[in-house]
């Protein structure tokens, strides 16, 4: 399964706000429609919106546009995922070196994504070792193919695993207010034939209170350099409840989604989202059109309650500070 494509001087875009019900691929040949693409979701996922943006801005210099003008306005779409801005940066630099040429341009972005699926592979090779026989996981949002290059990070573990016929159950939070979940994982993981449970967010809890879930996997979009790190909204309860009902939880993230500039996750910017997100559903209104609202895309989980960050390069675990400089910095 895959949702970015470049074929032809062409970026393709599987509309994941249309998903399970439409698969729609979208054409892109200039990178000004992109930016609304990531803004609006078409892609999602941090590694996704990072190889993306690498495809636009090869799409800016095939234009003949200000590649400077491009990576601005393409940094300017989403504030949290840090993979876009490691991305422009990256693209930047070998426009430097080759003078804005498309082809190496080009070439260097088909390097980010398929280095992204390798990345996510040997996530899924070094995590399958933590999980337990028989096991129930429990992951929230959707960390999988459609939100990588390719396989995905935390559902990336959860099929490396099940590849070693490891996995019971894999529980599904839905994933409000977007419902990322419901909409990507569940297709996902049905499309795998991997045993799925769709649940409501405020379900968890109580399935962790049966004992009916062993370990937790989630995904990142950006980690601060303490190992606290910002995912999508509901991650935190998810950790506070695993660390209470003593469940392992795991967080599984490629080098790209690290920032060791910046200390703990206070200084990671959070996304708010318009208001309609959570007043409505599909267009349905749910709630009184002018009740205020809080939209948070994303919250913070304190590496405290976390078990082990699951890298490319292995699993690292407490003193998480330490071992990310060793590994990475
Ligand atoms: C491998 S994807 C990791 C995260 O980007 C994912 O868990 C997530 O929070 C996605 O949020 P989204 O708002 O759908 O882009």
């Amino acid at each position: 399964m895959d949702a970015i494509r470049w074929e032809g001087n062409t970026l393709f875009l599987l509309d994941q706000t249309k998903l399970p019900v439409e698969e729609v691929w979208l054409s892109y040949t200039d990178y000004r429609p992109v930016i609304d693409a990531i803004r609006t979701m078409v892609v999602r996922g941090a590694p996704a919106i990072g190889v993306t943006a690498a495809y636009a801005y090869c799409l800016a210099a095939l234009e003949g546009a200000d590649l400077k003008e491009a990576k601005a306005a393409l940094a300017a779409s989403r504030p949290t995922a840090v993979n876009l801005f490691w991305a422009l940066e990256r693209m930047e630099k070998q426009a430097a070196a080759c003078g804005g040429n498309p082809e190496t341009l080009i070439a260097e972005a088909i390097a980010i994504h398929q280095e992204d699926v390798a990345m996510c592979r040997a996530m899924g090779h070094h995590g399958a070792a933590v999980v337990p026989d028989h096991a129930r996981i429990l992951t929230h949002c959707n960390a999988g193919a459609l939100a990588t290059g390719g396989y995905g990070t935390a559902l990336g573990v959860i099929r490396a695993a099940h590849e070693q016929g490891k996995v019971d159950m894999v529980y599904a939070d839905e994933t409000r207010p977007l419902l990322q979940g419901a909409r990507l994982t569940a297709y996902e993981l049905v499309t795998d034939h991997i045993p799925a449970t769709l649940i409501a967010d405020n379900m968890a809890a109580s399935l962790m209170a049966k004992g009916q879930i062993d370990l937790v996997v989630v995904g990142c979009d950006r980690m601060a350099a303490n190992g606290d790190f910002a995912n999508k909204i509901g991650t935190y309860s998810v950790a506070v409840n695993a660390h209470h009902h003593g469940v392992p939880f795991y967080v599984a993230l490629p080098c790209s989604t690290i920032d060791l500039s910046i200390p703990d996750g206070s200084g990671i910017p959070i996304e708010e989202r318009e208001a309609d997100e959570v007043r409505t559903l599909y267009g349905v209104q749910t709630a009184p059109r002018t009740v205020e609202v809080y939209n948070p895309a994303f919250d913070v989980t304190p590496h405290s309650l976390v078990t082990g960050i699951i890298t490319e390069k292995g699993v690292i675990y407490p003193p998480f500070r330490e071992n990310l400089q060793k590994l990475f910095g």
